[in-house]
């Protein structure tokens, strides 16, 4: 079984992840992970964070000589803003931390439900480790599932369609390479160059007037055999746990798969995807209107989810709290802040998709290697082309 567990605060020394079950020879590089890790750190919006940390990976374990060995994988990120904070995060006694208590819980974030669930004075406790930092753990995590996918010729594709009130007009048809291509060159991820100009200036507008923006990015995955997830348990289902990752992105409030909420307000005729077959390629259809996965089970057609993020909502203009010592109101306002993170969290969602789909393709074909694996894929992908 695939799982892992990440560790690690936003200011404390460094982010760690787990990862348990990887097949064995899986060719990874840090190079490789620190490629998405930079990508994440990147897009239009971000805040004074990012000036400071440069996100590197080490493998601490189960790599040797550039491929997996089997054994549970370290990945350890370290947080260079961590020396600035050294003496704030110190495990050491609580009273030298006295002067330095957070009781000012902000609108938007776990602070005020979170202090009060785990009976924290001061609130540092909480938003140290619920801030969206963990999602470089993530990525690096994700990255990892990604680089398993390409093995077996499974690629995947995240772009931003709206960043505040700024849709994106996206040819859907376009091969995931000019996808790929053409949200790699953009600033904020996105692959229509008019609305990248418009997104930058709403980006831009926001930070002047004290606010923040977010927006939608989709993810896709080509290439996948039929058959991942199961209808026959709830917690088996692709879509289920697909939008189950991609709901534990920080800031993420809604999630589609395929046409999604569009498929409320229109007739069955223009919903569902009809069945052909071709010897060659075997069942295919000629549409993909239900984001390549239908009862939860992969049908062989590109995955699509999409994904709505919440503007961040620390904002310059400040909002109205109440401090948890005092209960005395007071407005929230902020040092530093993305005003903008969709893109951000665009890489983020590559990642976790790409993990979701790892486990899911262990789960049906298992292996202790990526030989025994990529033999009983391709076994299986010849079967079900004739079947
Ligand atoms: C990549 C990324 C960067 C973020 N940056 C910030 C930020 O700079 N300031 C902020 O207040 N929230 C930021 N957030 C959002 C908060 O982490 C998030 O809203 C908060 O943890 C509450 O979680 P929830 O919105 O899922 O309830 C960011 C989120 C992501 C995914
Ligand atoms: C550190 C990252 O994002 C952070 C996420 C975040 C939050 O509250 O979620 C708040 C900001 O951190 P800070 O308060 O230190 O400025 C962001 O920079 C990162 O993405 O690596």
């Amino acid at each position: 079984m695939l799982r892992f567990l990440t560790a690690g605060e936003s200011h404390g020394p460094a982010l760690t992840a787990i990862v348990e079950g990887m097949v064995a020879g899986l060719p990874v590089t840090p190079d490789y992970i620190n490629s998405m890790l930079a990508k994440r750190q990147g897009g239009y919006g971000r805040g004074g964070r990012m000036k400071i940390e440069k996100d590197e990976v080490q493998f601490l374990s189960g790599v040797r000589g550039g491929l997996t060995t089997g054994s549970p994988i370290t990945m350890q990120i370290l947080n260079q803003d961590w020396t600035n904070w050294q003496e704030i995060m110190s495990a050491g006694p609580a009273a030298r931390l006295d002067q330095r208590v957070v009781t000012r819980p902000r609108p938007g974030h776990a602070d005020l439900a979170g202090a009060i669930k785990y009976n924290h004075q001061d609130i540092r406790n909480v938003l140290e480790r619920s801030s969206a930092r963990e999602t470089a753990a993530r990525v690096a995590v994700g990255t990892l599932a990604r680089r398993l996918l390409e093995e077996l010729g499974i690629k995947l594709v995240g772009f931003v369609r709206r960043i505040g009130p700024v849709a994106a007009a996206v040819d859907d048809s376009q091969p995931p390479e000019v996808l790929a291509h053409l949200a790699g060159q953009s600033q904020v991820l996105c692959p229509d160059n008019q609305a990248e100009a418009a997104m930058v200036k709403a980006i831009d507008q926001a930070r002047e007037s004290g606010d923040s923006l977010g927006g939608v990015f989709e993810i896709r995955a080509y290439g996948l055999p039929i058959g991942l997830g199961s209808h026959v348990q709830w917690d088996r289902k692709l879509d289920s746990r697909l939008a189950g990752a991609m709901m534990s992105v920080q800031a993420i409030k809604g999630v589609e798969i395929g046409l999604g909420f569009a498929a409320a307000a229109i007739p069955g005729s223009q919903v569902h995807d009809e069945i052909l077959y071709d010897p060659d390629k075997g069942y295919y259809r000629p549409t993909n209107r239900a984001g390549g996965i239908e009862g939860g089970i992969s049908n062989g057609e590109p995955v699509v989810v999409r994904a709505a993020m919440k503007p961040i909502p620390t904002l310059y203009q400040p909002l109205r709290s109440v401090d948890i010592k005092t209960k005395e109101p007071f407005l929230a306002s902020v040092e530093r802040s993305d005003v903008c993170a969709v893109p951000a969290a665009c890489v983020v969602g590559e990642a976790v998709v790409a993990w979701e789909l790892a486990v899911a393709l262990l789960e049906k074909f298992g292996g202790d290697s990526l030989k025994e694996l990529k033999e009983r894929v391709n076994q299986w992908q010849q079967w079900a082309r004739q079947v």
